[in-house]
């Protein structure tokens, strides 16, 4: 059983938290934070060991226990997973070096400075294979665009990717990034940061992005057009897609407008948080024009990183490869399973699509 210490119990923390303690193969070893606010109080009374980073003081006084401090974490963990805010996970480096702890941190640690990056479908082998005690799990974006490149590219080979990333200006809990009112080039410089990002797990790959930032908070939307190296029909696309676990194909049936409507589908079925794992690919926007490859995929930024941190703890020390890996994660926490009635719809069509139709 793997003990794992996820020190950061923010948007990203919690989220990892709870994948953590569905997977049969690990335990939360315990959270660190440095406030006690309200995710502090549901870390706690989600069982979590609490440890506090800083004063402890203001935890007694917010009736949170507290079981020691971010060194006491580390000291019980097998592996630390960082979730703290971009750029702070590479100061606390030197706490889980001191214990000889492997370490994940996140898309906000810059690239070079953590030294090797993850994501499973793309390199899950040469991680666990390799010898990195620190990895980097690549951001939302990135993980969206791997996941979506990796398969296309081994099926039919990639000659060049161009990517359109309009991104949400904030969380929807991030009020202090708002009120936002304006659609910004971002960053105004082209290529984005998203391309290189892609090439820390897909070296070889000949791909160029550019980035806008809008005033939406629930997911970002990706507009992909792919060269491939050979003619392709859509219909062959799709199919190459829909193998894929950690892509949900939405139907045209389904009716799915944008983000609003995928977050009430996730909400409908019950995921935890209205989270979505998978990339959201609409199957209707699938077209091909000879070599030419076009689609639109929305990304929960929430949460679309969370299996791919679970998976991550397995590269590192685990004992699984690539396939296994996925498969438990997968199966532990429901990823391309939508239970309620919108399993019908989005899957088979279903009563309630027949009754539209
Ligand atoms: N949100 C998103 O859309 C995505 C974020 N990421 C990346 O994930 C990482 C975390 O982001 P996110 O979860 O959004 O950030 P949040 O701000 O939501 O959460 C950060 C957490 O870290 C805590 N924290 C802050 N400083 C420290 C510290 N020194 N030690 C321990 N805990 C600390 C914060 O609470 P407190 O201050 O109370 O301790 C909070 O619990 C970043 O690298 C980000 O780039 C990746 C993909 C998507
Ligand atoms: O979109 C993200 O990063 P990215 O656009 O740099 O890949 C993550 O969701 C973090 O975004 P933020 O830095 O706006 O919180």
């Amino acid at each position: 059983m793997l003990r794992v210490g996820v020190n950061g119990y923010g948007t990203i923390g919690k989220r990892v938290a709870d994948a953590l303690a569905a997977q049969p193969d690990m335990k939360v070893a315990g959270v660190a934070k440095r406030t006690p606010n309200f995710e502090a109080t549901a870390a706690h009374r989600a069982g979590y060991a609490v440890h506090a980073v800083g004063d402890a003081a203001p935890f007694a006084e917010a009736d949170i226990p507290v079981a020691g401090d971010l060194d006491d974490l580390v000291a019980v963990s097998d592996v630390v997973v960082d979730c703290t805010p971009a750029g702070v996970g590479a100061r606390n480096r030197e706490v889980y070096e001191a214990h000889d702890t492997p370490a994940l941190y996140q898309g906000g640690e810059d690239a070079e400075a953590v030294g090797a990056s993850f994501n499973a479908r793309a390199n899950y082998d040469e991680i666990a294979r390799g010898d990195a005690e620190h990895v980097r799990v690549v951001s939302c974006n990135t993980t969206g665009l791997s996941r979506v490149l990796t398969p296309l590219a081994e099926a039919y080979g990639v000659e060049k990717t161009r990517a359109t990333l309009v991104r949400r200006g904030g969380d929807p809990g991030q009020s202090d990034r708002g009120p936002i009112n304006d659609i910004l080039p971002d960053p105004v410089t082209v290529p984005s940061h998203h391309g290189p990002d892609v090439n820390t797990v897909l070296p070889d790959l000949d791909i160029d992005t550019m980035g806008v930032t809008v005033p939406a908070t629930l997911m970002h939307l990706h507009s992909v057009n792919v060269t491939l190296e050979s003619d392709v029909d859509a219909e062959a696309i799709r199919e190459t897609l829909a193998d894929e676990s950690r892509i949900f194909m939405v139907p045209e049936h389904a009716r799915v407008a944008g983000p609003g409507h995928l977050k009430e589908l996730a909400k409908d079925a019950g995921r935890p948080r209205g989270d979505l794992w998978e990339n959201c690919v609409w199957e209707e926007s699938i077209a091909t024009e000879g070599r030419d490859l076009y689609f639109f995929q929305a990304i929960h930024q929430e949460s679309d990183v969370v299996p791919e941190n679970v998976d991550a703890i397995r590269a590192l020390v685990g004992d699984a490869d690539a396939a296994e890996s996925v498969v438990r994660t997968n199966r532990a926490l429901g990823v391309g399973r939508f239970d309620a009635p919108t399993d019908r719809v989005a899957t088979t069509g279903g009563a309630a699509a027949s009754a539209d139709d």
